[in-house]
């Protein structure tokens, strides 16, 4: 089986968490355009999803799937994502499409977090990825220095803004040990939007996809 083959595998696996009638959160990225293409597909009826990226809102719109604003949405019972990185904890690196920060926001309003990926991002140890975090563009050099003193390299991605009008910086050279402290610890940086590292809001389940079928872990 190929990637691609795999990000499909878990995509359709995880219909399983999705119960009808109900407002879904969903995610970025090519593992997650799968499962929303499998939704669609499956012919489950959902009140609607909050969508953490614009180009999600539109591959659900093109699919006749309506997308809710966060605003309008007390509480979720799942979201579905992708990851970058999965440690053994259940913590993640996400951010690779650019929208970790939307991400976040929607994973902070849903119970359960269900993470979709092929078994190549499962790690001991996050921080091979490089880290991607959303800045403000006035603080991007002094945020790069910073990292500097922690003995990571961050490079502007270059071209990219985010939908909310920030600056991705990957940072690489980071063995992130402490998930929980290394987040809370760089989002009080100033001009940090958000960092890629997802402690707090970790996967309570992932579906893996293997050659031989999808793994399902919980944390
Ligand atoms: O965090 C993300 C986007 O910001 C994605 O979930 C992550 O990059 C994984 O993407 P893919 O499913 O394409 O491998």
């Amino acid at each position: 089986m190929n990637q691609d083959e795999l990000k499909a595998l878990v995509g359709q696996a995880a219909l399983q968490y999705v119960k009808p009638d109900t407002v879904i959160g969903v995610g970025t990225g090519s593992t997650v355009d799968k499962f929303i293409d499998a939704l669609a597909a499956s012919g489950i009826k959902i009140a609607g999803a909050v969508s953490s990226s614009v180009r999600s809102t539109e591959r659900m719109r093109a699919l006749g799937i309506a997308v809710l604003e966060a605003s309008e949405v007390p509480a979720l019972g799942v979201y579905i994502d992708g990851a970058d990185e999965i440690d053994p904890q259940g913590h993640m690196i996400k951010g690779g499409g650019a929208a970790l920060t939307r991400e976040k926001i929607v994973a902070d309003l849903a119970q359960t977090f269900v993470c979709i990926a092929d078994a190549s991002k499962q790690v001991p140890v996050l921080g091979k990825f490089p880290l991607p975090v959303e800045v403000i563009p006035m603080a991007a050099a002094q945020i790069a220095r910073r990292f500097a003193e922690l003995g990571g390299q961050a490079k502007l991605r270059e071209g990219v803004v985010t939908d909310n009008g920030g600056l991705i910086l990957d940072v690489h050279g980071l063995s992130i040990t402490d998930p929980v402290a290394f987040e809370r610890d760089i989002n009080q940086w100033p001009g940090v939007v958000c960092v890629g590292v997802f402690a707090r809001n970790k996967a309570q389940v992932c579906l893996l996809g293997t050659p031989t079928g999808v793994q399902q872990l919980q944390f």
